[in-house]
């Protein structure tokens, strides 16, 4: 297919994500059975233009002024990709399968990428009903905080230390051009092709071997403030697939106990096989089972509990800028719930002097500060660890950049550390 056809293409599935509110993973999914010629190469291409188009549709719509699949196309070629009026013609004229060539008023659109007068939630590309709340989080910073978010994310690798170091890594992975990310003690970046698209790490030996794991850097730090120390009782309460899980075995260097729970069975699902390719030798897998309570053993013994959140994710919308356009406010009503319910949970394993870590991966000050703020209400013997300290904790002084105004939690972000956005409080329990 050339690029003209991708373009079209594109315009197709956005027609469906747009117009019969499919999800795009879903539509992408649909476009491609439906076009059984397209190989993985050209889906690829397809998938990541309708992604930075939904990146970027609101700044995209106001500059080229329509917010239809094709202005929004068009407007990811030329706003994203640097795809001139004229460029676009003679690429879409030379294609049998291609859009027609942007008329006059989009081209005039596209040459003059206006943003004036734009406000902040067009500026910083997320819905206007999260304006007060980015205000909230961000003050006059909030659009360049929406702009970092609306960009492509990276490629983040941990190394897992079980396996071999971040030097060992790197030369298994030099072909990819791999680097060492900046904050991470053993995060590592593989650079994405111009339309951004990743090589397929998972086939590498590297990952097949288990030497590392793709995770993104903002959860790498999220897992290395938790301070997993060897010997230590571990609870990951809400393990999910166990992306935290692995970085928290790793940390404890196969001493002590690691508990991975989640509420919900299949979520634990791939864990199972990931533990054994990373070679963790101390987890045990404490699945739900209906009405049974099976962390009850681990009351007041844990030295650590994570709770990673289930959240809005609105500080992984780069990897998922879909899901901005359809996040709804009750939606954040139901995670809050969610995430106070997990956090008393967590509340009864903890031994005294342990510590509960709470991380989410939103930048919403509601699954954030306040629901801290809450649990400390509810449960007075629970005190916050200063980000100085569990940065200094863990060898890391540098972190306590990325403290909050408070100095009680940190906040990761594109815009704050070149991640995703991690929000992580640790607390002690007197
Ligand atoms: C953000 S995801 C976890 C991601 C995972 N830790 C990782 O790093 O890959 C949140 C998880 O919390 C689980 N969950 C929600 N409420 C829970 C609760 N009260 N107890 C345990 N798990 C819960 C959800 O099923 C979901 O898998």
């Amino acid at each position: 297919m050339t690029p003209a056809a991708h373009a079209l293409a594109a315009i197709e599935v956005l027609t469906e994500v747009e117009d019969r509110r499919a999800p795009a993973p879903q539509a992408l999914k649909d476009w491609g059975a439906a076009h059984r010629f397209a190989g993985s190469g050209d889906r690829a291409r397809i998938a990541s233009l309708v992604y930075d188009a939904l990146r970027a549709r609101a700044s995209i719509a106001w500059r080229m002024g329509s917010d239809s699949p094709r202005a929004l196309i068009l407007g990811a070629l030329a706003f994203a990709r640097g795809r001139t009026a004229e460029e676009m013609t003679a690429a879409f004229a030379a294609s049998q399968h291609a859009p027609a060539p942007p008329d006059e008023a989009e081209s005039a659109a596209i040459a003059a990428a206006a943003l004036d007068g734009a406000p902040p939630h067009v500026l910083g590309d997320y819905p206007e009903w999260l304006d007060a709340a980015f205000a909230d989080a961000f003050g006059d910073a909030r659009a360049e905080e929406g702009a970092a978010l609306a960009r492509r994310a990276p490629l983040d690798l941990r190394v897992n230390v079980l396996k071999g170091d971040r030097d060992k890594a790197l030369r298994a992975l030099s072909h990819l051009k791999a680097e060492p990310t900046p904050h991470a003690p053993f995060g590592v970046r593989i650079p994405l092709t111009d339309d951004g698209r990743g090589p397929p790490v998972q086939s590498e030996p590297a990952h097949l071997k288990g030497l590392v794991e793709v995770q993104d850097e903002g959860s790498q730090l999220a897992a290395l403030i938790a301070a997993a120390a060897p010997g230590e009782q571990v609870v990951d309460l809400c393990a999910g697939a166990g992306g935290k899980t692995l970085a928290l075995g790793a940390s404890m260097g196969n001493r002590g106990q690691l508990y991975a729970h989640d509420s919900d069975l299949r979520r634990l699902a791939p864990l199972n096989d990931r533990a054994a390719r990373a070679g963790l030798r101390n987890l045990q897998i404490r699945s739900p089972r209906r009405d049974e309570p099976v962390l009850a053993d681990l009351e007041g013994r844990a030295d650590l509990v994570l709770v990673d959140a289930p959240c809005t994710g609105t500080g992984t919308w780069r990897r998922n800028p879909d899901a901005k356009w359809r996040m709804r406010p009750g939606a954040l009503e139901i995670r809050m719930a969610e995430q106070d319910a997990a956090l008393d949970a967590a509340a009864v394993l903890v031994k005294e002097g342990g510590r509960l870590v709470y991380v989410t991966c939103s930048l919403l000050p509601a699954e954030n500060e306040a629901r801290i703020a809450a649990f400390r209400e509810r449960h007075p013997g629970f005190a916050p660890i200063a980000a100085r300290e569990a940065a200094t904790t863990i060898g890391a002084p540098e972190l306590a950049a990325f403290a909050t105004t408070s100095g009680e939690a940190f906040l990761f972000s594109p815009r704050r550390s070149g991640t995703d956005g991690f929000f992580v409080c640790a607390l002690r329990r007197t």
